[in-house]
């Protein structure tokens, strides 16, 4: 039985196929209720590690532990049930909303969804839909936005009050109101609980206790914002890049 505090990877090894590594000797802990961001680039092994802490996969060497137990003897069951994921892009059912929501903790009362859906901004605009908490959802129902979506996988963590929190942020472009409305039911949900956030955004990085830099595989650079910034490593370049690119949209945005 987990009560879900601490992590560690401890020398993690993993490929998805033997000839290709993809985490080479990856250690980092995240201790409880703390909040960890992972950077890096594309492909350098960020989703993976949160793969293999909801056990998709089990690493070919290292070991992975959560309050100090191998993941690996521990039931998928206990270990699924102290961790919620908020990922890209959620899947739907082909249901009501009501029941979208509610999947995060099936033993939750009306009550309970209702106030994990207003937690996570999106009560209001199921009010809005044409039969409310009714209303048929997914592939034959009402298609819902990205941002939609990720207030549902959202309203699901919060039903489910998990001890720990593994966060995949949204890469495609989100209008800028909602992306706030978003982060900040993150930040809340986050809040004394640990979490491993994937940033693709440094500002989300920036708010995270720790920050661990990935590339081909191997933790590069990891600490606190200020640190790394001061540091002119790895973490200072990125994020030099991503305010250059940030004010040269603005700029191309703010034409006369
Ligand atoms: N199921 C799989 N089988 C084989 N290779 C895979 C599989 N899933 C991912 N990979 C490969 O593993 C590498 C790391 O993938 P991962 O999804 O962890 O990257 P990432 O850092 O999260 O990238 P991104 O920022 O683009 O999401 C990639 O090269 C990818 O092609």
């Amino acid at each position: 039985m987990l009560c879900g505090g601490c992590i560690d990877f401890e020398n993690v090894h993993f490929g998805y196929l033997t000839d290709r590594k993809i985490l080479d000797g990856v250690s980092f802990s995240v201790p409880a209720g703390k909040s960890v961001a992972i950077v890096g680039t594309s492909g350098s092994g960020k989703s993976t590690i949160l793969r293999l802490l909801y056990r998709f996969f089990d690493p070919q060497a290292g070991a992975i532990k959560v309050d100090g137990q191998h993941i690996k003897n521990v039931t998928l069951e206990s270990l699924r049930r102290s961790i919620a994921v908020v990922p890209q892009d959620t899947v739907l059912f082909n249901d009501t909303i009501f029941h979208n929501i509610h999947y995060g903790r099936l033993s939750a009362s009306q009550e309970e969804v209702y106030d994990a859906a207003r937690r996570a901004a999106i009560h209001d605009t199921i009010m809005n839909f044409p039969e409310r908490y009714s209303t048929v959802v997914g592939e034959r129902g009402l298609k819902l936005s990205g941002g939609e979506k990720q207030r549902v996988a959202l309203a699901r963590a919060f039903l489910k009050a998990p001890s720990i929190l593994l966060c995949d942020e949204a890469t495609s472009a989100l209008d800028s109101t909602t992306e706030a409305e978003i982060l900040t039911a993150l930040r809340s949900l986050a809040n004394n609980r640990t979490s491993i956030f994937i940033a693709h955004r440094l500002t989300t990085a920036m708010q995270c206790d720790q920050i661990i830099v990935l590339e081909n595989g191997k933790v590069v650079e990891q600490g606190a914002h200020e640190i790394l910034l001061s540091r002119g490593g790895r973490y200072a370049q990125l994020w030099g890049q991503q305010n250059n690119t940030t004010e040269l949209t603005d700029s191309l945005v703010k034409v006369p």
